[in-house]
C-alpha cells in the first residue's frame, strides 16, 4: 500500500467548518481497516530505530493513532487535551489554526525532565497546535526532535515553523495545491 492510497481513502469537505476551508476529513481512512493498519505499520517502521520514552497524541485525533503507535513502539502514551478535560495539575497553552482559535493541557507528571518524546498528530496546517504542544512538552523538561503526522497541508506553512523550532516532520502523504 502506497502513500496514493492512503491520500484517496482521505476524504475533503469543502467549505468545512468555515467557508473557503477544504477539510481534510481522515475518518473515512479509519474507517479502512485495512489503510488505518497500515498507517501504524508505516509511522512505526519510519520510527523503528529511534528510542522514545513517549508519544505525545493531540486531542482528539492524534489519540486514535498515537494509542496504536505508542504500543508498537514500545512507548508510553501522553494525551493533550482540550481546555479542562485533565483531572489532575496542568499547564496550559492557547494557540491559533487555521479557523479559529483554541487550549490544551498536558498534566504536569505526563513527562520527566529528559525524557524523549515524539509529537503526534492527524494532520499538520498551519503549525499552531503543533508548536503549543511542544511548548507544553519543553516546559516539562521534554525532549522533543520528532513529529509525526498522516497528512501534512504544506501550503499553510507548518513544517517550516516547527523546522524553526529543531522539529524533523514526517507526514505519510501531502495535499498541495488543492
Ligand atoms: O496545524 P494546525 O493549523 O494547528 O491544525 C491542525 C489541527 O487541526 C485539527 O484539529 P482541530 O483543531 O480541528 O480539533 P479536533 O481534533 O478537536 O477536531 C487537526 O486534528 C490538528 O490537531
Ligand atoms: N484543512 C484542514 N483539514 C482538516 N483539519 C484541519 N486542521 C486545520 N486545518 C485543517
Amino acid at each position: 500500500m502506497t502513500a496514493d492510497y492512503i491520500k484517496s481513502v482521505i476524504t475533503t469537505v469543502a467549505d468545512y467548518p468555515k467557508p473557503g476551508i477544504q477539510f481534510r476529513d481522515v475518518t473515512s481512512l479509519m474507517q479502512d481497516s485495512k489503510a488505518f493498519g497500515t498507517c501504524i505499520d508505516m509511522l512505526a517502521e519510519h520510527y523503528r530505530h529511534h528510542q522514545f520514552d513517549k508519544i505525545a497524541g493531540t486531542e482528539a485525533r492524534g489519540f486514535i493513532f498515537g494509542a496504536p503507535l505508542a504500543k508498537a513502539l514500545g512507548c508510553g502514551f501522553i494525551p493533550i487535551r482540550k481546555f479542562n478535560k485533565l483531572p489532575r495539575p496542568v499547564l496550559r497553552q492557547s494557540y491559533q489554526l487555521e479557523y479559529g482559535e483554541d487550549v490544551l493541557e498536558i498534566h504536569k507528571d505526563a513527562v520527566h525532565s529528559g525524557e524523549k518524546i515524539l509529537l503526534l498528530d492527524d494532520l499538520l496546517a498551519t503549525g499552531g497546535t503543533m508548536l503549543a504542544t511542544i511548548a507544553l512538552v519543553r516546559q516539562l523538561g521534554g525532549l522533543v526532535e520528532h513529529a509525526a503526522f498522516v497528512v501534512n497541508l504544506p501550503d499553510l506553512g507548518g513544517a517550516d515553523k516547527l523546522t524553526e523550532q529543531g522539529i524533523t516532520c514526517h507526514a505519510l502523504c501531502e495535499f498541495e495545491g488543492d
